[in-house]
């Protein structure tokens, strides 16, 4: 759980403060179709396809068979192979996009799996449609050789969490319902509610993206943050340490199981040392005073079940970020919180034991928030780069754009930890 060196961005300042400010320099022609973007994490990667509702008559008459295989293959389905999934449910339509209204799809698959998702474009022969692609996350670096060998394809390259912030600022202005929320009483089974949050002036913020690993940014504007943190124990280690002790095979497995188990038979609480609590500090009975301590005991380990083990990991991961969170929104001065990345798909066990950490530890000042699109930010800014950039489809990109895409994002200073 090293803390990571700090780096602050500013992007050149929008012209207006409309809801699609982050796109407003964009380019007099639009990028051909198909429009994705593609952020390639160290888990899953997240594929969100724009699918034009708008085209005439005049389009469709010159639309190219591929594009139309292309669109029918990724909208016709909701499973993609035996690991590709699109998200139905966080679907968005009628969204203005690069002049045009369409639906927004969001499509996972693992990392793991990129050779078939390579092979699969060559099936499909998208490069006839386009010589590059956008893509962020560090698999844009990883997997760029791969994509040029095997499908001809360049790899246009965004910064990971410059898109985070953009996608994040684009999906919520343009979702019709809420997009943020935050949980009513967390701790109480019976009362706990999830509640809409206006998230519409949302600066500054601190958020918190758990993925495989978690970066944590301290956001003082749409243009301007810092990365402030960083640790390594995420939501690799949730399932790499849950797959490890219970021999689960998947995250929905990995979750399920830890809805079953107690904590509490693995963790050492305070009351398991002082017999109560520790009044003078206000350490409570009930706070775990050791993550895994009672593991020490052979008699404990036999008695341990897989359910136990897997809600232990899982309170041991997702307490460590919220204490570091919360470190940093003190640091920073900053109030409210925002947790997004996969590690909290499906995952209401963590949102509630974060919300109420959070609320908790700092005397009701800080608020835990969430986003309905929680993985799937990164993916939407490199779209929204996808209508401020192009890609060298139009000639604009030079020959060795090995580098990172930079136009708009200025490094200023670079502040230690
Ligand atoms: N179907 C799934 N398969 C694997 N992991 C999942 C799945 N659903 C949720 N997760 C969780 O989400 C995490 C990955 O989250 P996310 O996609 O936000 O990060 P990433 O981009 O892969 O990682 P990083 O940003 O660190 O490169 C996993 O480590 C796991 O805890
Ligand atoms: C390396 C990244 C940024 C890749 O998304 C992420 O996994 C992360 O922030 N890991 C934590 C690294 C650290 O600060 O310790």
């Amino acid at each position: 759980m090293a803390a990571t060196s700090a780096s602050e961005c500013v992007r050149d300042e929008p012209d207006n403060d409309s809801p699609t400010a982050s796109v407003t320099r964009e380019l007099p022609f639009k990028p051909p179709m198909p429009w994705f973007g593609m952020d390639i994490g160290g888990s899953l990667t997240k594929l969100i396809y724009f699918e034009p509702k708008d085209i005439t008559d005049e389009e469709k008459e010159q639309e190219v068979e591929t594009l139309r295989v292309i669109r029918k293959y990724l909208t016709s389905n909701t499973a993609y192979g035996k690991t590709g999934v699109r998200d139905e449910q966080l679907e968005m339509c009628d969204m203005p996009l690069g002049g045009r209204i369409g639906t927004i799809h969001f499509i996972r698959f693992p990392s793991s799996e990129m050779t078939a998702f390579i092979e699969l474009a060559k099936a499909k022969n998208f490069s006839s449609l386009a010589k590059s692609i956008c893509a962020t996350g560090g698999g844009a670096y990883k997997f760029e050789d791969e994509f040029k060998k095997q499908v001809h394809l360049r790899l246009h390259k965004f910064d990971e969490l410059d898109c985070l912030i953009q996608g994040m600022q684009y999906i919520d202005r343009h979702n019709p319902g809420f997009e943020c929320y935050y949980w009513k009483q967390p701790n109480e089974p019976e009362q706990c509610e999830k509640v809409p949050f206006d998230f519409r002036n949302p600066y500054p913020c601190l958020i918190v993206n758990i993925g495989s690993g978690v970066s944590i940014l301290a956001v003082y504007s749409a243009t301007k943050y810092s990365r402030v943190s960083g640790t390594s124990l995420g939501g690799g280690t949730f399932l790499g340490l849950c797959s490890l002790l219970t021999g689960c095979e998947t995250f929905e497995e990995a979750i399920e199981l830890a809805s079953l188990g107690d904590s509490t038979n693995i963790d050492k609480l305070v009351r398991d040392i002082y017999g109560g609590d520790y009044g003078r500090f206000n350490l409570s009975g009930d706070t775990v005073a050791s993550s895994f301590g009672n593991m020490i005991s052979q008699e404990r380990r036999k008695t341990a079940s897989k359910s136990d083990l897997a809600r232990a990991t899982l309170v041991t991961i997702t307490n460590n970020i919220g204490s570091i969170a919360r470190m940093c929104a003190i640091q920073q001065g900053i109030q409210n919180v925002v947790f997004v990345g996969n590690f909290l798909r499906v995952n209401t066990i963590s949102m509630k034991l974060l919300a109420h950490a959070m609320d908790f530890w700092s005397q009701g000042t800080m608020k835990a928030l969430f986003l309905e699109h929680e993985g799937y930010f990164g993916a939407m800014g490199c779209l929204l780069e996808l209508m401020r950039t192009g890609t060298d489809d139009e000639g604009i990109m030079s020959d060795e754009d090995s580098e990172t895409e930079e136009t708009s994002v200025e490094t200023v200073s670079i502040i230690p930890p």
